[in-house]
Order: C-alpha cells, then sequence, then structure tokens
C-alpha cells in the first residue's frame, strides 16, 4: 500500500513518511493509491470483535507492517485505555430508526479525540522509533485544538502549536486549550474565523522550506491518518446494530471540514453497507448547496449555535472531488485551480448525479437546532449537543420510512452550554469540565496578520 497525491505531483509515500507529510507537497492531499476491500464474510467475522481489536484489523490494512503489530496494539491500547466507556464509542438506541453513537467519551469530550488520542501515540513513536522532530501545527474552531494538546500532553520531543478563532470558540473549547500550562503548548488567538486560521497553516505548510525548517506536522484531518482513525467507529456502529451483514444502514453526520463523513465515503467505499451518508450543517451550509446544485462556493461566514461546524472552506473535498473526478489527478488540479481563480466549482450532469448518490445533506437553521434539543430532551430525555442536533434534524428530514440511521454524537452537551441554555434546559457539567472555570488561562492574542504568526511560530519553536 502506497500513498500518493490527489494532485498527482509527489511520489508514493509509505504510511509513516503520509504521516509527517500531512498536506502533500504539491499542496494536495494524501490518499491510498488503492482502497482495501472489506468482504461480507470478512465483516461478519469482525461482528463481536472489541474496538480496539477492530481497530488493529483496519488500521493494518493500511500500514504496510512499518509499525510492528504489537507496537500498534500497545497504541491502540493506550489510545483508548482513557476512554469513559469501556466500548469507546457505545451506541444509543432513541428509536427502531434512530441510534446516537456517541463518540464523546474521550478526554475533551468531543469526536477528536477518537483519532488524536491515536495520533498523540503515533507521533510520540515515531519520534523515538526514527529520532524524528514534531512540532505540531494546526487550526481549530474548538474541539480539535483541544483534544490535539491532549493527545500530546506530556509526550517528549512533541511541541504543538494551535491557532483558534478569537471569540468564536465555546467557553468550554477555549479554557480545555488555554488552562493547559506546559512549556510546550502554544495556544494562539488570532482575530479572524477557523477558515482565516486554516488559511494561515495550510500557507505555511504550502511552503516547503519554512515547513522542514521547523519540522511542521499536521494534526488537522489534511493529515490522512486522522480520516483512517474515523472509520474505525463506522465499522464499528455497523456492526453493532443487530442483523445480517448486507442490512444497510445510513448515516448521518454532523459536518464541517468535511472529514469525519469523509472517512464513512472510504468506509463505504471499501466495502461497508451504508446506505446514505447524509452530512448535517449549519447555516454555513456550502456542503448542501453543493450537494443540491452542484455549485461549490466559500464565502458568507455565518456564527451559529454549532460553532465548530462554522466553516466555509472543508480542507476534505479535495479528497471526494478527487474521487468524483475518477482518480484523475489532472481534472482534480484543475478544478482545484477554478476555485483559486473564481472562487467556485460546479459539477454537473452524471457527476452531479453521483454526488447525489453518494451523499444527501441538510444545512439546519438555528431555530431548528434549538427545537431538535428540546424535542428529544423532552420526548427521550437525552440532551443533544448543538451539533448532534443537527445530525438528527437531517436524519428526521433525509431517513426514508423502514431505513435505519445512525447519527453521530460529535460532542457532549457541556461543551455547547451556551446554547444549550437558550432552550432553557440546564445541565450539571462533568466533573473534568467544572474544574476547568477554575484554573488561569494561557494564550497569545494575535491578528490574523501571517507575518505576526510567523514571529510567534519562530519563537516557538527555535
Ligand atoms: C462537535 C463537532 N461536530 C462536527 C464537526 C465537523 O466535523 P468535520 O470537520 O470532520 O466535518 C466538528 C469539527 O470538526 C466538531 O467539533
Ligand atoms: N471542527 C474542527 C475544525 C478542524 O477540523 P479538522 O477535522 O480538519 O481538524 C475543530 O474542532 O477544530
Amino acid at each position: 500500500m502506497k500513498f500518493i497525491s490527489t494532485r498527482g505531483n509527489v511520489e508514493p509515500k509509505g504510511f509513516i513518511d503520509t504521516v509527517l507529510m500531512g498536506l502533500a507537497d504539491d499542496g494536495g492531499l494524501m490518499v491510498p493509491s488503492e482502497i482495501p476491500q472489506v468482504s461480507a464474510a470478512t465483516l461478519a467475522e469482525w461482528r463481536t470483535l472489541s474496538y480496539q481489536e477492530l481497530f488493529l484489523k483496519i488500521v493494518t490494512l493500511y500500514t504496510n507492517d512499518e509499525i510492528p503489530y504489537e507496537d500498534l496494539k500497545q497504541m491502540a491500547y493506550t489510545s483508548y485505555g482513557n476512554f469513559r466507556a469501556p466500548e469507546v464509542t457505545p451506541l444509543h438506541k432513541v428509536s427502531d430508526s434512530l441510534h446516537v453513537l456517541e463518540l464523546f467519551h474521550g478526554p475533551t469530550f468531543a469526536f477528536k479525540d477518537v483519532a488524536l488520542q491515536f495520533m498523540g501515540e503515533l507521533y510520540s513513536y515515531i519520534s523515538k522509533k526514527r529520532g524524528e522532530i514534531i512540532h505540531i501545527l494546526g487550526a481549530t474552531s474548538g474541539d480539535t485544538g483541544a483534544a490535539a494538546i491532549q493527545g500530546v500532553r506530556g509526550k517528549e520531543g512533541i511541541k504543538i502549536c494551535i491557532l483558534h478563532p478569537h471569540g468564536k470558540v465555546s467557553k468550554v473549547q477555549e479554557l480545555q486549550m488555554t488552562t493547559v500550562d506546559d512549556s510546550n503548548v502554544l495556544n494562539l488567538s488570532v482575530e479572524g474565523n477557523f477558515d482565516d486560521c486554516q488559511q494561515v497553516i495550510k500557507e505555511l505548510f504550502g511552503d516547503l522550506d519554512f515547513k522542514s525548517r521547523y519540522h511542521l506536522r499536521a494534526i488537522n484531518s489534511i493529515n490522512f491518518v486522522r480520516i483512517l482513525a474515523q472509520t474505525v467507529y463506522y465499522f464499528y456502529a455497523y456492526l453493532q446494530i443487530d442483523g445480517s451483514a448486507d442490512k444497510q444502514i445510513n448515516f448521518s453526520v454532523p459536518s464541517g471540514n468535511f472529514g469525519n463523513i469523509f472517512s464513512g465515503y472510504l468506509a463505504k467505499r471499501m466495502g461497508l453497507p451504508i446506505r446514505k451518508l447524509m452530512i448535517a450543517t449549519n447555516e454555513n451550509n456550502i456542503l448542501e448547496r453543493f450537494v443540491n446544485t452542484g455549485e461549490y462556493k466559500p464565502g458568507g461566514f455565518t456564527s451559529t449555535y454549532s460553532p465548530s461546524m462554522d466553516i466555509q472552506v472543508a480542507s476534505n473535498f479535495e479528497r471526494y472531488l478527487y474521487y468524483l473526478v475518477g482518480e484523475d489527478s489532472a481534472k482534480l488540479s484543475a478544478y482545484m485551480s477554478g476555485l483559486q481563480r473564481e472562487g467556485s466549482i460546479t459539477v454537473s450532469g452524471a457527476d452531479l448525479q453521483r454526488v447525489q448518490a453518494d451523499f444527501s445533506a441538510l444545512g439546519v437553521k438555528n431555530a431548528q437546532c434549538l427545537e431538535t434539543i428540546t424535542k428529544y430532551s423532552g420526548e427521550s430525555g437525552y440532551l443533544l449537543d448543538p451539533h448532534t442536533a443537527c445530525g438528527v434534524a437531517a436524519y428526521e428530514a433525509l431517513g426514508g420510512p423502514d431505513e435505519t440511521t445512525i447519527t453521530f454524537a460529535t460532542a457532549h452537551p457541556a461543551k455547547f452550554n451556551e446554547a444549550i441554555q437558550l432552550t432553557g434546559i440546564g445541565q450539571e457539567f462533568p466533573a473534568p469540565i467544572q474544574a476547568l472555570f477554575e484554573m488561569p488561562q494561557h494564550q497569545t492574542l494575535v491578528d490574523y496578520d501571517k507575518a505576526e504568526i510567523v514571529r510567534q511560530l519562530q519563537a516557538f519553536y527555535g
């Protein structure tokens, strides 16, 4: 198994080199040269595996034996050993047609922990085994940053800098990142939005001289290992639902940067019997507009009750587009240049039909998000966080009769109490979240100015 760039101008790489490269050196995104296939018989054999066992089955399809099995096993068990649920990602049945896969039982109460606990272990392993310097640079709308910092905490030889949009993350997200007082952690609070933060880091990863001089490593979903680790819970959720291996299931996925749902697309391409992949977004509904009309046009950023999905430029969209154009790098590159030049991409005809066969989508309005939280709290006694509520609203709108849908609970409601309070519902914070309110914060406020951010990074990475 080799990994190649969507843009076609990077020599095929092995697994570890792909992890270290993060953003492909030609500006594209790394993808597997071929997608491993999982047969129905194999799926049936996997039905009784624990999360960690399943993780090992899936991840070893991609790792080329570059990591000895016992080492990988140790990483898997360490990564998921500190989750608060023994199943790691337990499934909560709401009704016969709706199940919620709770992805928030990791250290920072968000789905990002699932991939980033492993990524922290992996970076630490690579650093020790290969003597690589690991200087992480990431952008966050709140959850990736907190989970990445927790993923590498206390690990020798790793420095991490996270850019978050000033005043545009929830209070708990801000506290989770900024109460960490470790000398290897730098939080830059940027006067801008998430897209601005992501733009700066993409430019810095695209400057190959800067990238290699400062040993920049990515933790965002531009890094293929994030996508890979996230495919595991699609398989796990599917296998927990009763029934034969050929039963098809829908997944409704609260989406922003398109990483989580792209993992589902990959799982489907690997052979997981998924009927519909539902993209749930908020009022930043670029993905909904793309699925419904074929036009992908970033712009018009809006702050919503689900701030982690306040994203216009979805970084993994390029991976999907690559498959949509038949893995043709020249065609993909032409689309990406068009996006840069004209500010939009349009697909039509058979391509649009294929998009609509691959996905359905809903952009959930703020009011509908709160109504959904209120409804499920009242009817089922189950408190949804606002991102998850968007996923449940999409299930209601897009799920067909007699279809089973698994909606991802991407965060614990305590992370987004600003929105929950608006419904009038009270909630108790879990102790680790409550404790954050007593702790001092450490962050540096910077303008949305690449030169200023670069100065901060140079001083930090040394
Ligand atoms: C709570 C929550 N839900 C959903 C999303 C969207 O996921 P993705 O960016 O993978 O599409 C995010 C951020 O990524 C998030 O933090
Ligand atoms: N919502 C995300 C945005 C970054 O997404 P990523 O999956 O590319 O890391 C966040 O919480 O930061």
